[in-house]
């Protein structure tokens, strides 16, 4: 989908039910199909597999040499892949040359690993370099470098330079530039490593308002699951240039077994003592406001059981809130109960104690 600069920089935002429309209908931005990349003899990309939805923020998550880099750079045209295909927007662009691919990269926001800023260029000078290589005229630039500068929220930092901002700063303006020829997909490397949490915050919620208020998907490499937590709606895990895990955050949490559910839910400690005064003792996921907050009074209520929450916790993933429960019940009944929480919702992970096979 190859747009002029001009069209790029005219294209007005889409408002939020566009946004809606475009998340409802599930379109895949970007696929990855099979992809393999090899360095002297060592596989970085294994047979990589996985799409994004539009109007989604995807973290790529695994450890140090997973091949996460790697991916992200095959992505945005800065590596070519051995085989396999990279589809934006139905094109596969591993296979275009010349003004082909040079329009596939303007669909392709980069936010590179590092500091990335031009020093001898101010703020508004580093958001306008690709509006700039463009062509876009001067007084379009300027409007759309002060769209971008509040969209960020430095405003006030038009004319500071790189060495005049916090490390933070530095890297919303290097998303800003990312941003400015309109690119249907953004690519952050590492966006946050080494800022401290308050300045990850900050990143981290430019990065959300892309997507939020332009409608651009969103590529983030990171090793910081706290990443995850905060803005991703779907999760890659990579182990040695393969994916090991892949979908939402939201349904991974419930699986008991998944990376993503052990990393971000609170633990449950055993607690035997505890746990020896209940006939049934199970643990459960519970997602949403709605869950959370009623599911398990509901289910004592109806089915006439004790039920008490003997460990685990809540937490919050992105605005949901999220429990990992351990509980213990006493009653005739308590098997129906927790048959009934995982009808209405509830992921029942196991049966600690009592019949197993409970799970909904
Ligand atoms: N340009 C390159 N030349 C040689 N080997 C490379 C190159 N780029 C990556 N590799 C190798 O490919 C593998 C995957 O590297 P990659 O940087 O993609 O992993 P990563 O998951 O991003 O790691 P990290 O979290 O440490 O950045 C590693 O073994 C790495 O050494």
């Amino acid at each position: 989908m190859a747009h002029t600069p001009e069209q790029n920089f005219d294209r007005t935002p889409p408002n939020e039910a566009e946004c809606a429309v475009a998340r409802s209908r599930g379109a895949e931005v970007i696929t990855v199909e099979n992809l393999t990349k090899s360095f002297q003899g060592v596989n970085a990309l294994n047979g990589v597999t996985l799409d994004v939805e539009a109007g989604t923020v995807l973290g790529v998550v695994g450890p140090s040499g997973a091949g996460k880099s790697t991916l992200a750079r095959c992505v945005a045209l800065l590596e070519r892949p051995d085989s396999g295909a990279i589809r934006v927007d139905g094109t596969d662009i591993t296979a275009l040359d010349g003004s082909a691919l040079r329009a596939a990269r303007r669909q392709i926001g980069v936010v590179p690993q590092g500091d990335s800023l031009l020093r001898q260029r101010t703020a508004a000078g580093n958001i306008a370099l690709p509006l700039e290589s463009a062509g876009v005229p001067g007084p379009q630039r300027r409007s759309r470098v002060g769209e971008l500068l509040d969209l960020v929220g430095l405003t006030d930092k038009a004319a500071a330079y790189p060495d005049q901002l916090s490390g933070g700063q530095r890297q919303r303006i290097a998303v800003a530039r990312a941003l400015a020829a309109n690119p249907s997909v953004l690519l952050a490397d590492e966006p946050t490593s080494a800022l401290d949490p308050e300045t990850t915050g900050s990143v981290l919620t430019v990065l959300d308002r892309a997507r939020a208020e332009l409608g651009v998907t969103v590529l983030v490499v990171t090793h910081d699951m706290g990443v995850v937590r905060k803005i991703c709606d779907d999760v890659a895990v990579l182990e040695q240039g393969r994916v090991v895990e892949h979908g939402k955050v939201l349904d991974l949490v419930s699986d008991a077994g998944s990376r993503t559910s052990s990393a971000l839910l609170p633990a449950v400690d055993l607690n035997p003592i505890n746990e020896s005064s209940y006939d049934r003792v199970a643990d459960v996921v519970l997602v949403g406001f709605a869950a959370v907050g009623a599911l398990l009074p509901e289910a004592a209520h109806r089915f006439g059981v004790e039920l008490n929450i003997v460990g685990g916790g809540l937490t919050r993933l992105g605005e949901t809130p999220v429990a990992r429960f351990r509980l213990g019940l006493n009653g005739e009944r308590s098997d129906s109960a927790l048959e009934w929480i995982g009808e209405a919702g509830g992921a029942v992970q196991r049966s600690l104690k009592g019949p197993q096979g409970v799970a909904a």
